[in-house]
């Protein structure tokens, strides 16, 4: 035999009912002896229990009595509901009169959900057909007199139901009330939470079932909750331990109670959509071969008390204490933490108990706080449980490194000792990101990064680009699934929070809006955006100060920008302080070079304490450029600027080229990645602007540029012969010059030798001393730029 059982969503109006008279109709003819254990249909009971609310404040409920009837009796116009539905308006009217209730009455008033929909399925089948009986679980399952959560009594329940479906038995299919039962004195009981579940699973081992099935609204037990995560996936079989533990943590569909009767007979769960045939379900069995994690769940109906006290440390008895205090007041507690100082002690108990725990925990401690021996009990009410089943201690640094990355710092972590399963409690708050966290962690489902890229120009734009067209490839090879959630240029913000596509540009225009800062993190965190990085790409003087606020807000960052490396010293340190208390990172290798790897190189010959005595080249793109272009054609210099602003190799504004300033800085964060505490004024740089075009605004001095031609004709004219122009820059350790310069050098020196944009670095050191180190490659450009900021998301991809 087995034993099929149905939700209330299976059972609603229309399309669930239909589809489960279907199942049920195939079934018996397909598979012979089934018995069908029945919820009450749709919402049923909430609404009953909302009615039952509603008379006993002496509110009016009969509009929702009218509107629950009509709903009731819609499927199937034949049938009389008269017996239930006048049960129900009495008890209401004497709720009404009374103005409260019994649990005895609660229990009545509920049970008609299950009575109306077994005899709406029973005659629904008759018409169809199949031999179906009305089964009243009233008159089987007998129960103590606990009202509201009565405990079957197991001999006689027993002995009822096997007698009942020898008499019913073959060709029958009994259509059994899921929930409801009786105590010796035929008074209507009801077997608590996930009532009509546990009436399946004791039907399943009274009658020696072959399978449980039980069908659902959705496809079986999924690693997360899917409401949550999206990545969530199906479990195609577990262990009734592993389904155990789901139960105690909060996946619905289990109730630990439910699954002992299974497992005292070996019998399979299996849980089924009703919506969805083709899928196989989740099987629940005693042993299953896979191995590993299984699920995370959630418990969000919590409260965490926590009782404190220095006078505890080593008094006998104390928990105890505690424990019968909470069990006198049937308060269960699902999680303990104690640290080995014994000077505190937290709870994990269900949210609608905390005040009555507090209150009797005061009561029973009264003296103890009055020697000082407890100083406070205290509740923090708005916690979630997570509970990751199958979980080993020994692998669980992963999703704690990356909680804690994420800013998401647990409360109270807890393991069992036998068997495995962490759980952690969280700010309710933080719940949807820490569970987001977790799943990506632990099933190596891709890891979720969440960009905001501020600036959208040359650089901006080209990296929006290079992110859209090969997120994919890196999804399938990396597993790392890059999110941009946010494009801001100065004054408009785009925001997606499943991510820009490749029609950004025009997404970006029809849906930009007005922004602040504050409004993005906040957008981040109402959407529980994960592994934050904010990437500047603009070249704003005012973008840098909101660094901190972001960092402060969980973002790392990476940045094109060379502003917040070279701005005074005091503000270069304390962004690496806040970086360090918030343990977040921050990536510019484009500063230097931009997509060459030389801020990495710099950086590692110094951490392993190789001496770098000087550094010198040609560190600037555009001017690498300009010099090279205009030493061997016969062009103005204006007409071979206005190239290099076509190629993007200059700046937004080139006067920050042309002007030394550019190198100047680059020369300056190579000196702070040594250690050098200069400041931007003690570099030399020889500018190449005539005075007139650097105090004017920038569309002047575009106007202006053939201003220029006049100065350059004269030094190309003063040039030696075989020589050309570089401006260089200069950066010695030993003499502590900082200096950026145009030189002429031999057409044949190596820095003669440079081609199109290409900066070159030549990297002296103790060990590098007569032959440096040499790199070179083109130093400017939008494509290589934002190939150099897409690898520092990627490199800090890793940290995450
Ligand atoms: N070109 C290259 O070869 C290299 C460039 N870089 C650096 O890359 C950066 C970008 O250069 P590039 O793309 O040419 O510059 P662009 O001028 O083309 O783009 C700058 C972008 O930043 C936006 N912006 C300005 N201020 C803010 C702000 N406060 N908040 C948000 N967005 C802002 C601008 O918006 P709006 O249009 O509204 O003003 C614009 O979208 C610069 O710092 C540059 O030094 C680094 C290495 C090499
Ligand atoms: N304008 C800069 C661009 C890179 O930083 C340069 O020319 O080097």
């Amino acid at each position: 035999m087995k034993i099929l059982k149905f939700g209330g969503k299976s059972l609603a109006n229309g399309k669930g009912i239909k589809t489960a008279i279907q199942i049920i109709k195939d079934k018996a003819q397909q598979e012979g002896n089934i018995a069908v254990v029945l919820s009450a249909r749709g919402n049923a009971t909430d609404e009953l229990l909302e009615m039952l609310e509603k008379a006993a404040r002496k509110e009016t409920y009969h509009e929702q009595l009218t509107a629950f009837k009509a709903y009731q009796s819609q499927t199937d116009r034949s049938l009389d509901f008269s017996e239930e539905f006048t049960t129900l308006e009495n008890l209401f009217q004497g709720v009404s009169l009374l103005g409260d209730y019994s649990e005895k009455i609660k229990d009545q008033v509920a049970s008609q959900g299950e009575i109306i929909s077994a005899k709406l399925v029973t005659n629904l089948l008759k018409k169809e057909g199949v031999n179906a009986h009305y089964t009243d679980t009233r008159k089987l399952i007998k129960t103590d007199d606990v009202f509201g959560n009565a405990r079957p009594l197991d001999v006689i329940s027993r002995r009822n139901v096997i007698n009942h479906f020898k008499s019913y038995n073959g060709t029958t299919v009994n259509i059994v009330t899921g929930f409801i039962g009786s105590n010796q004195n035929n008074e209507t009981t009801t077997l608590g939470r996930n009532g009509s579940n546990y009436t399946a699973a004791l039907l399943a081992n009274f009658l020696d079932a072959e399978e449980l099935q039980n069908y659902t609204h959705v496809d079986g037990i999924f690693t997360a909750n899917p409401d949550l995560v999206a990545d969530a996936r199906k479990i195609a079989e577990l262990s009734f331990n592993e389904a155990n533990e789901l139960a105690t943590f909060g996946a619905h569909i289990l109730h630990a109670k439910t699954i002992v009767p299974l497992i005292e007979k070996n019998i399979p769960l299996r849980i089924l959509n009703t919506f969805n045939s083709s899928d196989n379900g989740t099987v629940i069995t005693q042993k299953t071969n896979t191995k590993g994690i299984k699920s995370i769940s959630v418990l969000d109906t919590v409260a965490l008390i926590n009782l404190e006290g220095r006078g505890l440390l080593g008094r006998v008895g104390v928990d105890a204490r505690i424990f019968r205090t909470l069990g006198e007041n049937e308060i269960n507690v699902s999680i303990i933490s104690q640290g080995s100082s014994e000077r505190g002690i937290g709870l994990v108990i269900d949210a609608d108990k905390a005040s009555k725990a507090i209150v009797s925990l005061e009561k029973e401690f009264e003296n103890d706080f009055y020697t000082k021996d407890v100083n406070k009990i205290s509740v923090i009410d708005d916690v979630a449980v997570i509970s990751i089943v199958g979980q080993d201690l020994s692998e669980f640094h992963k999703p704690y490194n990356a909680l804690i990355k994420n800013q998401i710092v647990p409360i109270l972590f807890n393991n069992t000792v036998s068997g495995k399963n962490v759980s952690l409690v969280v700010k309710k708050s933080q719940l949807h990101k820490a569970i987001n966290v977790i799943h990506g962690q632990i099933f190596g489902i891709s890891k979720k990064i969440n960009i905001a890229v501020f600036g959208k120009g040359l650089v901006g734009g080209t990296l929006l680009d290079q992110i859209v067209h090969s997120k994919t490839a890196i999804l399938d090879k990396n597993n790392i699934k890059l999110n941009v959630f946010a494009i801001a240029d100065s004054q408009h913000v785009y925001l997606d929070k499943n991510g820009i596509a490749d029609d950004w540009k025009f997404e970006f225009q029809q849906q930009k809006t007005a922004y602040t800062l504050q409004q993005i993190i906040d957008y981040a965190k109402a959407h529980h955006l994960e592994n934050l990085i904010a990437v500047d790409t603009t070249a704003s003087k005012d973008f840098i100060h909101d660094y901190i606020s972001l960092v402060k807000n969980g973002f790392d960052l990476v940045s094109a920008n060379k502003i917040a490396n070279t701005v005074e010293y005091s503000f270069y340190q304390e962004l690496r302080t806040q970086l360090q208390k918030y343990q977040k990172n921050y990536l510019y290798e484009t500063n230097v070079g931009a997509g060459l790897p030389l801020i990495d190189t710099i950086k590692l010959l110094h951490k392993s304490g190789e001496k770098i005595k000087k550094i010198r080249g040609v560190f600037s793109g555009s001017l690498s450029y300009l010099f090279n272009t205009y030493s061997v054609e016969d062009i103005p210099f204006s007409m071979v600027l206005k190239q290099a602003e076509e190629k993007g190799f200059t700046e937004p504004d080139a006067r920050e080229d042309l002007s030394g300033n550019d190198v100047a800085r680059k020369l300056l964060i190579l000196a702070r990645e040594l250690d050098l505490k200069h400041e931007l004024s003690d570099i030399t740089i020889q500018n190449l602007l005539p005075a007139h075009l650097q105090a004017i605004n920038l569309q002047l001095f575009k106007k202006s540029i053939t201003d220029l031609d006049q100065t350059y004709t004269l030094i190309k004219a003063n040039q030696k012969e075989h020589h050309v122009l570089r401006y260089v820059g200069d950066l010695s350790t030993e003499t502590g010059i900082l200096e950026v310069k145009l030189i002429s050098v031999p057409s044949n020196s190596a820095l003669g030798q440079i081609k199109g944009s290409d900066s070159i670095f030549e990297i002296y050191t103790e060990a590098y001393a007569a032959q440096p180190l040499v790199i070179q490659g083109a130093g400017a450009g939008a494509a290589v730029t934002a190939r150099g900021v897409f690898g520092d998301i990627l490199r800090l991809t890793e940290k995450l």
